[in-house]
């Protein structure tokens, strides 16, 4: 099968490449997402058998003062991702989040659950979302949360950054949800490929985060832990951490539909996180 991926750097960009080398990548400089017609033209001079869009505009508090960027990169892009993949009948594979939820209520949000995004950047991906839908292609919406990596930014490369001079570390302790390796999505992202080409009825939206759910301030216990550090993480209300963008409370997806679709079961954050950590030489 030949892969089309947008995205070179990003967490699950490099997860990508290492899972399937021999596929394309297209960085920024080969593909800007604010530019959506650069996007459907590599497509359509590509021919690929099926597209990965691994890029996106994840800078949650940023976006709400940059939100037409954003909107470029998180929702017209894909859209015409959408168009160009509908003309040659190959699917496309985008990933989304769980921001497009308001969080409201503590039950798993299903695939077909209305959004109702707190913020920019889940607004934008939400219209990436719609706008996809509308082109008619064959596509795999897949919904993740909370992504770590040894690459690029997240929340376990912000806490090994820690200086070794604190010991005490307040951290939110009432918003739920699932951390998600980036590697465990580069998976479900090819198997979906691959499914979407078997079985174009399969098109649709599909949930996928790591088990259990957790909050971030567990979710910070369990890095210093494994890495072997003494800090006291102690649990605060989101109420006492502002932010420009609000986020949602209750993160949990059911990802029922994922596995019966895809035989794609939830991967386990603890083992993802031992991976990683093992990945940055802070375990062994
Ligand atoms: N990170 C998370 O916690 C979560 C992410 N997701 C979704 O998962 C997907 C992958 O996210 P993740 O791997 O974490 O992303 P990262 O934040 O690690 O990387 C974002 C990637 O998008 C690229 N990008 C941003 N703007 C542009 C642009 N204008 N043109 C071309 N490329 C651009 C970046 O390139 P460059 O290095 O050049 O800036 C980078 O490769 C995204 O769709 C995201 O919305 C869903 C839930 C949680
Ligand atoms: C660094 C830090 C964060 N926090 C809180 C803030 C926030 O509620 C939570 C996580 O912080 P982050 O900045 O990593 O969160 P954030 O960037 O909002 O992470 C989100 O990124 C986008 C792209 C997604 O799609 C989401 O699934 C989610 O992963 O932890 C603390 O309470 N204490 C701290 O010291
Ligand atoms: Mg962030």
């Amino acid at each position: 099968m030949k892969l089309l991926v947008f995205g070179q750097t990003g967490q699950v960009a490099q997860a990508l490449a290492r899972l399937v080398p021999e596929a394309t990548f297209l960085g920024r400089d080969r593909a800007d997402l604010t530019d959506p017609a650069t996007c459907a033209r590599a497509i359509a001079q590509a021919r690929p058998d099926a597209v990965i869009n691994a890029a996106a505009y994840t800078a949650v508090d940023k976006a709400e003062s940059e939100e037409s960027v954003a909107r470029a990169v998180n929702a017209l892009a894909p859209e015409a991702m959408g168009r160009a993949c509908a003309d040659l009948q190959v699917p496309l594979v985008q990933i989304s989040t769980d921001y497009v939820f308001d969080g409201a209520g503590t039950a798993a949000f299903l695939p077909d659950d209305p959004v109702a995004p707190l913020g920019a950047y889940g607004r934008t991906k939400a219209e990436g979302e719609a706008l996809l839908r509308a082109t008619g292609a064959v596509h795999g919406i897949l919904r993740t949360s909370w992504v770590f990596s040894a690459d690029g930014a997240n929340f376990v490369k912000t806490m090994l950054r820690l200086p070794d001079t604190r010991d005490r570390l307040t951290v939110v302790g009432d918003q739920v949800g699932g951390p998600t390796p980036a590697a465990a999505i580069a998976q479900a992202c090819v198997t979906i490929a691959h499914g979407l080409r078997t079985d174009p009825a399969l098109s649709g939206s599909y949930h996928f985060s790591g088990a259990q759910d957790t909050t971030w301030a567990d979710f910070a216990r369990a890095i210093f832990a494994l890495s072997g550090r003494k800090v006291d993480v102690v649990d605060i209300p989101t109420a006492d951490y502002p932010t420009p963008a609000q986020r949602p409370l209750n993160s949990r997806l059911d990802c029922t539909t994922t596995l019966t679709a895809f035989g794609l079961a939830r991967p386990d954050w603890q083992a993802g996180l031992r991976d990683v950590l093992t990945d940055l030489k802070v375990l062994a």
